[in-house]
């Protein structure tokens, strides 16, 4: 997979625009990568048993009859249904749609249906030498049950002698990253950084129905970026990957270190422990970036941004307070440095200032009005993406099992 993984980086790179912040194929925290980070394997007491939940989440009364409400089509996609028994022969392969740490995610027809998919492709051999088997398997148990407007399906996962594969819906609108940050491909950027405020409302509000559902879940999703905000058809946002999300009686008051360094609440830089809490803390550092375009602790060297995490304030641009005083109060309120201090959850969150006006059962329903809606040419248009073609002469490492049947489980 790392030959694999290289080969198609370096297609990307001559193929594609490069992106300020792309996650490189690195843990190392040495460098000023951005890449989702779980430095678990690095940790003495690896296999020390996890410490119970130290706060359940439990999915509230008005929680269910929020989702209840919303018409059964916008929970589950109809394609679920097709989709239920996908055989990897049935996949035609188009290109790669991204690169992340762990996987090369891959556009695909299933002959079929005649539907796109995305593919994401996983060496076996590269999860075993990264030590990430628990963490995949948790993405499979974590990923397969959520059923929610604005996250990504998984449909089905599949796996072969060296790969594993998750079978996802294609969300052609491209990451939120591109609306937030390129010049050519944003109709909504402004020039001065950041976005529109009624767009920012509106992306921050599709995510934290995404959070508070998967709060309620008992899941702490934990790497929330703009690249993990994938836009759909109609330009409504949706969060995809959960390889560092934990389930319910699985975490987490723990030492982990996790996510990407940009987003990561002081807590889990210290090691201190962590709860659901970290995601608004995330969430805060994203909605500081839809507002600016910019990071607030942001240091091109990754021990300098850490400190600054820990220590320093988060301060506005000239200006920005005074203009846009409930923004920057919200944002204060989730970036307060000792958990304990910060905006308790997501449902707290909802009834701040910042989203008066937010009707959350249209919202939820995906009834109101979007920034924009990504203009797209069919099912299978990859024009929101840097798309590479498929290399041909791709190689996936082979991957010799030990005996010990961990994916057995995926
Ligand atoms: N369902 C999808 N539809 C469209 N694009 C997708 C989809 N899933 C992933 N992508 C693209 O592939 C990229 C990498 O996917 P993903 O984040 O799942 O990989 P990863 O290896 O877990 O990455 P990370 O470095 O964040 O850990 C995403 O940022 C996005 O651009």
């Amino acid at each position: 997979m790392r030959v694999m993984m290289l080969r198609c980086v370096e297609l990307f790179k001559r193929v594609a625009a490069p992106k300020a912040r792309k996650p490189e194929v690195s843990t190392s925290i040495s460098g000023a990568s951005t890449a989702s980070v779980d430095l678990d394997e690095k940790q003495p007491n690896d296999d020390a048993p996890e410490e119970p939940l130290a706060i359940k989440f439990s999915r509230t009364d008005t929680m269910a009859s929020e989702l209840d409400a919303v018409p059964e089509a916008c929970l589950v996609s109809p394609a679920t249904i097709a989709f239920e028994h996908v055989q990897l022969n049935d996949l035609e392969i188009l290109g790669i749609l991204g690169i992340g740490t762990y996987g090369v995610v891959k556009l695909a027809r299933h002959r079929p249906s005649g539907r796109a998919v995305a593919l994401k492709v996983i060496s076996k051999e590269y999860i075993v030498s990264m030590r990430q088997e628990k963490h995949i398997i948790r993405e499979r148990f974590v990923h397969l049950r959520l059923r929610h407007p604005f996250v990504t399906t998984l449909y089905q996962t599949l796996q072969d002698d060296n790969c594993l594969y998750l079978v996802l819906e294609y969300l052609p609108g491209g990451e939120l990253y591109t609306v937030v940050h390129s010049e050519t491909k944003s109709p909504i950027k402004l020039p001065t950084g950041g976005l529109p405020m009624d767009a920012v409302r509106f992306y921050a509000a599709c995510i934290v129905l995404a959070l508070e559902y998967l709060h309620a879940q008992g899941t702490i999703y934990r790497d929330l970026k703009l690249e993990n905000l994938v836009l759909d058809s109609l330009g409504y946002p949706k969060v995809l990957d959960f390889g560092f999300a934990k389930p319910d009686g699985v975490a987490t008051r723990n030492g982990t270190m996790c996510g990407s360094v940009e987003y990561m609440a002081p807590e889990i830089v210290s090691r201190n422990g962590h709860d659901h809490r970290a995601d608004v803390w995330s969430f805060g550092v994203l909605l500081y970036e839809l507002c600016l375009g910019a990071t607030p602790f942001y240091h091109d060297n990754t021990r300098e941004q850490m400190r600054r995490i820990k220590e320093d304030p988060v301060a506005f641009p000239n200006g920005f307070e005074e203009e846009y005083t409930a923004a920057a109060d919200l944002i204060s309120r989730c970036l307060e440095k000792m958990p304990d201090a910060r905006a308790s959850d997501m449902t707290h969150i909802k009834s701040h200032p910042f989203f008066a006006g937010v009707e959350w059962h249209r919202l939820l329903a995906r009834e109101v009005d979007v920034p924009f809606v990504p203009e797209l040419h069919g099912a299978f248009d990859t024009s929101r993406f840097d798309f590479a073609p498929e290399d041909p002469d791709e190689f996936v490492e082979p991957y010799e099992s030990d005996g010990d049947d961990w994916a057995k489980d995926f």
